[in-house]
């Protein structure tokens, strides 16, 4: 029977390892040990079927000291509590270590998004955000897509939003389409800081990017765009995989006909053919002996059970909380490169800042612009992070951590809010 993981309690772990190296006294940050706010509310929807059911939703703000609240929301089964804890946190950390002015929020609601129709998909996203309503808003709290979520789920909130207040709030959700005051290049952001990190990193230790293969578990909205830009730099993609399938192909997978396939097949890859292209599992796919593994899915994907068997050299990841405490110890010790969510998939965030930017000027910025911007954003804090390694001798997780908690306790002091 597998171990049940829980995300938060690794998310304390790295919290309190940062502390220490810091030499924060408990009083310093006791409270980043916890949310601010927790709302768990009750969503009714009547089903296609006429009956009701009643879905549990959770919005968890962990920290504000630096800003409104920021961060997703993903619609999935295994969603709880503990795991919508972990990732508000994990944003407090993102939005401190890029610097952006925000604190950590995410969202969640605990249903199968892939057995109910998109009726029942828009009034469950209705009835949620009329049950968040209250601590939701474009200076308080500001969601975004996560798993599951996409553009079209962000218009749906933005719209309720915008009824309840009666005029059109577009500031209250990012990556949200560009017709109704989306920004340009948001849904690639994620996928895009992927890549400049990874390059940024590839830079430091002279490695040649050329041929350098990769294996991408996740073929979602991150992880299918990661693949895509990863392979534009000269990388060559060998295995993908999604919650329907895992592919390996030695020569590289045609990643522009694979997306192509994913869009038109409900964004699943199982029946997907290519000359030469073998299906996989899973777990083969996270065991490959590639240059570079991108856990783009879920969290506790590499844990205890299958930490042993990795080979990838480095490991980027684009999911949030893809690693265990302990599968990351054993990576570490094993030499074994891994470069942290809260930096790697930051670029989602940042962009997502830049919306928010350009709903409050109701202004819209050219695509380039954007993602120069971006990626003199995800340099900065790379170098930010690389250098703490280098100088303090820690893993990039704890540097990032290390950076991201420093600017945090700077803020509460500085706001007198201490502890
Ligand atoms: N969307 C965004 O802007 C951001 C997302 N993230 C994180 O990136 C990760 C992926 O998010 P998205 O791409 O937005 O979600 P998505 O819903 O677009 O894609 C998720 C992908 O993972 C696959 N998947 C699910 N379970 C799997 C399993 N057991 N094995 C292999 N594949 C599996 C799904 O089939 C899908 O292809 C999550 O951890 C999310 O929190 C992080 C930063 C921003
Ligand atoms: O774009 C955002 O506001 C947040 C994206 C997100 O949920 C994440 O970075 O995990």
């Amino acid at each position: 029977m597998l171990k049940k993981y829980n995300p938060f309690q690794n998310m304390l772990d790295v919290l309190d390892d940062a502390a220490k190296r810091l030499d924060l006294s408990e009083n310093e940050y006791i409270t980043l040990r916890h949310s601010e706010r927790e709302l768990v509310v009750s969503v009714p929807v009547v089903m296609d079927d006429g009956r009701t059911e009643v879905f549990t939703g959770y919005r968890v703000q962990h920290n504000s000291t630096r800003g409104p609240c920021k961060g997703g929301i993903r619609f999935h089964p295994e969603a709880d509590l503990d795991e919508v804890k972990a990732l508000a946190a994990w944003m407090t950390w993102k939005c401190a270590v890029v610097n952006i002015p925000y604190g950590g929020a995410k969202g969640g609601i605990k249903c199968n998004p892939a057995k109910m129709s998109e009726a029942e998909l828009k009034r469950m996203a209705r009835r949620y955000t009329a049950m968040i309503l209250p601590i939701i808003g474009p200076e308080r709290d500001i969601p975004a897509p996560d798993v599951n979520t996409d553009g079209k789920v962000m218009a749906w909130i933005m719209d309720t939003f915008s009824m309840l207040k009666g005029y059109a709030v577009p500031g209250i959700v990012t990556g949200k389409p560009v017709e109704i005051g989306g920004s340009l290049g948001r849904k690639e952001a994620t996928g895009r800081g992927v890549m400049l990190t990874l390059l940024n990193f590839l830079g430091k230790i002279g490695f040649k990017k050329e041929s350098m293969t990769v294996a991408v578990q996740g073929f979602g909205n991150v992880g299918s765009i990661a693949a895509k830009l990863l392979h534009d730099e000269g990388l060559k993609i060998v295995a993908i995989s999604d919650s329907s399938c895992a592919l390996y192909k030695k020569e590289g997978i045609n990643i522009e006909a694979a997306i192509a396939y994913s869009e038109r097949n409900n964004r699943l890859m199982a029946g997907y053919k290519e000359a030469g292209i073998e299906v996989i599992s899973n777990e083969k796919l996270l065991a490959l002996d590639v240059d570079v593994l991108v856990p783009a899915a879920l969290e506790n994907q590499i844990k205890e059970e299958n930490v042993a068997t990795i080979q990838a050299r480095i490991i980027i990841e684009a999911a949030n909380g893809p690693i265990t405490t302990y599968a990351d110890e054993f990576l570490h010790k094993k030499g074994i490169v891994v470069i942290p969510d809260i930096l790697a998939n930051a670029g989602g965030v940042v962009v997502s800042y830049f919306e928010w930017v350009q709903n409050a000027q109701s202004f819209m910025w050219d695509e380039n612009y954007i993602n120069n911007n971006l990626e003199k954003v995800m340099k900065k804090a790379f170098e930010e992070v690389w250098q703490v390694h280098i100088e303090q001798g820690v893993s990039m997780r704890i540097a990032a951590y290390m950076v991201a908690l420093s600017r945090v306790v700077s803020a509460k002091k500085l706001r007198g809010i201490f502890p």
